[in-house]
C-alpha cells in the first residue's frame, strides 16, 4: 500500500496512555464526506479560539489530516476507503475526530464508521442529550430531556453479517437452518436476503459496566436497559439479564418490590441508582411523553442507533447531537449525524453538533476550561438567537448565519 500521506505536524507531540496529556498534543481529524468540508474547519477554528483563549495561549492542539472515505480515495486512488496509515494513526495517537462518512443503501461499500468502530473495538457509542436554552423544539418542556447514550457499538444486526437475496451465500445459510436447524418459519425462503444478529454476553457487560460507572461518576439517578427483549429473546432478551445479573453481581444491586427492577446505593454520594429496563417500542413514546423519567441509557446498537436520532429531535435536531466512541485506549470523537448531501460545500449546516463533539473531546483530555468556554459560547450565540437555518426555520425573529459564521459568532462571544 501506497503510505505516507499524513504531514505529522512538527511541534506536537503525542498523547500518551497513561501519561499527562502535553501542551501540544497532536490530534489526528478525518475531515469527512459531503457536509464534513463545511463543518469540520468550523469545528477547528473554534476550538482554536477557546483553547488559545481558555489557557492564554500556553496550550495548543497540532491537528494532524488523516484520510478515510472519498477524501481517502482522491488522496491514495481508487479503492482506497480505509487507508491503513489511518487505522494505525487512530490507534497510535489515541485521542481523534472525525467527521461523517457516506454508506450507500443496498450495494456498495459497507460502513466505514462502522468498520472504525468494530476494528479499534470502540465498543462505547456515547450521546448525550441535553438541552441549551433557546434551541427551538417540538416539545412543551424540552428542558426535562437529559438523557446519555450507551449504545454497544461493535456487535448486534448494524455490524452487517447478511447475505444478500438468491445468492450463494444466502442460498447456502438458508438450506442449513432448515436442514440442520428445524427451521421452518423463513416465509419466502428462495426470496430471502438473511443477516445474523450476534449480542454477546462480555459485549453487553462491558458496556453496561460502562453505563452504571458514569452514573456512579455523574451522580445520575437511574440506568435503562433498552431492548426488544420479548420478540428477540436470546440476543436482546440476553442483553436485558446480562444487564441486570451485571448490575447485581458487580454493584451490589438487589431487587425493587421483588424485581426485575433493582437498586444500588451510589459509593460516592450516598443516593440510589436504580436498574430498569423498557422494551424499545414503548421506550420511544415514554421519551417523548415522560422524558423526565430517563437518565442514562444502556442499549443494543441499532436500537441506539435510533433512538440518538429521536431523542436528539427532542432538544433541537441532529444539527447539535455529539458523540464518542471509546475503547479502554482509544477515543474517537464524531457528530450523531450523517453527510447531508444536499447541503454539502453550501456552507450552510450547522457545525454545532461536531463542535460540541469536539467540547466532549476537550473533557476527556481534561481540558475543562476550553470546553467549558465552547458550551457558554454556543449558549450565548443561540441566545441572541444567532443560528443556522436549522434553528432559524422554527425560531421567531432569529438571524440566520452560515456554518462558518455561527462558529465565527461563537467566537466572539468567548
Ligand atoms: N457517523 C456517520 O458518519 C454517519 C453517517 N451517515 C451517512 O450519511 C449519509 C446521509 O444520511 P442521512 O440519512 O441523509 O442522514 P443525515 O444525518 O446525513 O441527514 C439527515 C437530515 O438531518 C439534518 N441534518 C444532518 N446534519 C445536519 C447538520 N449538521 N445541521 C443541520 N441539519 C442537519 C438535515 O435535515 P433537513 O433536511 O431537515 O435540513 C438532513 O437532511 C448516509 O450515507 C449515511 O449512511 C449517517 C449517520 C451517521
Ligand atoms: O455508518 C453509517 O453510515 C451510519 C452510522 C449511523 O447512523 C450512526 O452512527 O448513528
Ligand atoms: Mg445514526
Amino acid at each position: 500500500m501506497t503510505t505516507s500521506h499524513i504531514t505529522v505536524p512538527q511541534g506536537g507531540q503525542k498523547i500518551v496512555p497513561g501519561q499527562a496529556i502535553p501542551d501540544n498534543p497532536i490530534i489526528p481529524f478525518i475531515e469527512g464526506d459531503g457536509i464534513g468540508i463545511d463543518i469540520t474547519p468550523v469545528m477547528i477554528k473554534v476550538v482554536d479560539a477557546a483553547v488559545s483563549k481558555a489557557y492564554n495561549n500556553s496550550k495548543k492542539i497540532h491537528w494532524m489530516e488523516i484520510y478515510a472515505g472519498e477524501k481517502s480515495t482522491r488522496v491514495y486512488g481508487g479503492d482506497v476507503w480505509l487507508p491503513e496509515e489511518t487505522m494505525a494513526a487512530l490507534k497510535d495517537y489515541v485521542v481523534s475526530i472525525k467527521g461523517p462518512m457516506t454508506t450507500p443503501v443496498g450495494g456498495g461499500i459497507r460502513s466505514l464508521n462502522v468498520a472504525l468502530r468494530q476494528e479499534l473495538d470502540l465498543y462505547v457509542c456515547l450521546r448525550p442529550v441535553r438541552y441549551f436554552t433557546g434551541v427551538p423544539s417540538p416539545l412543551k418542556r424540552p428542558d426535562l430531556t437529559d438523557m446519555v447514550i450507551f449504545r454497544e457499538n461493535t456487535e448486534d444486526i448494524y455490524a452487517g453479517i447478511e447475505w444478500q437475496a438468491e445468492t450463494d451465500g444466502a442460498k447456502k445459510l438458508i438450506n442449513f437452518l432448515q436442514t440442520e436447524m428445524g427451521v421452518k418459519k423463513i416465509r419466502f425462503p428462495e426470496t430471502s436476503g438473511i443477516g445474523i444478529k450476534p449480542v454477546s454476553k462480555q459485549g453487553t457487560e462491558r458496556l453496561v459496566r460502562k453505563a452504571i460507572q458514569y452514573a456512579i461518576d455523574n451522580d445520575r439517578k437511574s440506568v435503562t436497559i433498552v431492548h426488544k427483549g420479548n420478540i428477540m429473546k436470546f440476543t436482546e432478551g440476553g442483553f436485558r439479564d446480562w444487564a441486570y445479573d451485571l448490575a447485581k453481581n458487580e454493584f451490589g444491586a438487589q431487587l425493587v418490590d421483588g424485581g426485575p427492577w433493582c437498586k444500588f446505593t451510589n459509593p460516592k454520594t450516598g443516593k440510589d441508582v436504580i436498574v430498569k429496563d423498557a422494551i424499545a417500542d414503548a421506550f420511544l413514546q415514554q421519551i417523548l411523553l415522560r422524558p423526565a423519567e430517563y437518565d442514562v441509557i444502556a442499549t443494543c446498537n441499532l436500537n441506539g442507533d435510533y433512538i440518538s436520532d429521536a431523542l436528539a429531535a427532542q432538544v433541537g435536531g441532529i444539527g447539535i447531537a455529539p458523540g464518542a466512541n471509546l475503547s479502554d485506549s482509544v477515543a474517537m470523537f464524531e457528530a450523531t449525524h450523517g453527510t447531508a448531501p444536499k447541503y454539502a460545500g453550501l456552507d450552510k449546516v450547522n457545525p454545532g453538533s461536531l463542535i460540541l463533539s469536539a467540547e466532549m473531546m476537550l473533557r476527556h483530555m481534561g481540558w475543562t476550561e476550553a470546553a467549558d468556554l465552547i458550551i457558554s459560547s454556543m449558549e450565548k450565540a443561540i441566545g441572541d438567537k444567532v443560528v443556522t437555518y436549522d434553528f432559524a426555520r422554527l425560531m421567531d425573529g432569529a438571524t440566520e448565519v452560515s456554518c462558518s459564521a455561527f462558529g465565527d459568532a461563537m467566537i466572539e462571544r468567548m
